[in-house]
């Protein structure tokens, strides 16, 4: 992959068990994990490179937990998000509500946003249609509203999951995250190493560093830590960016 280099934070939401998961490992790991639902505990990076045109876009995805024990640590992960996939099962009407609750929170706390509507599971519903608990049309009207593009998936059989994260990338490619791209961030960095039980660690506290964000989270899958969180990223006050 050549070309100029664009970062990219995307952020997973949607309530617990819609596939957010999935979602994430059949788009990076390409295949689909079977064996007992096991949710995720305050949230879990990756990041794939694509290249789009003369670009090689870098998509830092923050799957967060669904579960409303861990709503607030949620709200951390979207915090200078450009991009957030708002996940809802297609066969659950209660997650569509819970995705219109997270769409409201990104319109009011991050309105650069661009949000991307997902309905997850779509395998579920083409043998049988009646399991379809929530309404094409509810949806579109929806995504006219908050001017949002929509996508229905099946981490299952992989429909459309590619095309989806490749319309987040192609977006990011030609917008001002750019700006992004090199700076350097004041970041607080509180970071968990999943134990695998209740509750995650905490190994580090609270540390303030001056990193570039990819630094960061390429740091953190080099030493292994599968599940961690970034809090507080903001941009250094003028006088300390670099010249
Ligand atoms: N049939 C089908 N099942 C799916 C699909 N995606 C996810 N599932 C199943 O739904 C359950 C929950 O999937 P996850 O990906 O863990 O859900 P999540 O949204 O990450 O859940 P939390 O971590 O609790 O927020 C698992 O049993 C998955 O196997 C899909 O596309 N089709």
């Amino acid at each position: 992959m050549s070309g100029q280099r664009v970062d990219a934070k995307v952020v997973m939401l949607g309530k617990e068990s819609v596939g957010k998961t999935s979602l994430v490992e059949r788009y990076v790991h390409h295949r689909f994990l079977v064996g007992p639902y096991q949710n995720t505990i305050g949230a879990a990076f990756v990041a794939k490179s694509v290249q789009v045109r003369d670009k090689v876009v870098t998509l830092g995805i923050w799957d967060t937990a669904g579960s409303e024990r861990y709503e607030a640590m949620s709200r951390i992960y979207y915090r200078g998000a450009k991009a957030a996939v708002v996940c809802y099962d297609l066969t659950d009407s209660s997650s569509f509500q819970r995705a219109k609750f997270w769409v409201k929170e990104l319109q009011n706390c991050e309105e650069h946003c661009k949000i991307y509507l997902c309905g997850t599971k779509s395998d579920l519903i083409e043998g049988d249609r009646s399991a379809r608990q929530v309404d094409f049309h509810d949806v579109q009207d929806f995504a006219e509203e908050i001017q949002a593009q929509y996508f229905e998936t099946s981490s299952k059989t992989g429909h459309n999951v590619e095309e989806l994260f490749r319309k987040v990338a192609e977006d990011y490619s030609s917008t001002t995250f750019e700006l992004m791209s090199g700076e350097q961030y004041v970041v607080t960095l509180h970071v968990w190493k999943h134990t695998g039980l209740i509750r995650p660690e905490i190994i580090i506290g609270a540390k303030e560093v001056h990193w570039k964000l990819p630094d960061i989270m390429f740091h953190a899958l080099d030493v292994g830590w599968n599940v961690f969180g970034v809090a507080d990223l903001s941009r250094p006050p003028p006088e300390q960016r670099p010249r």
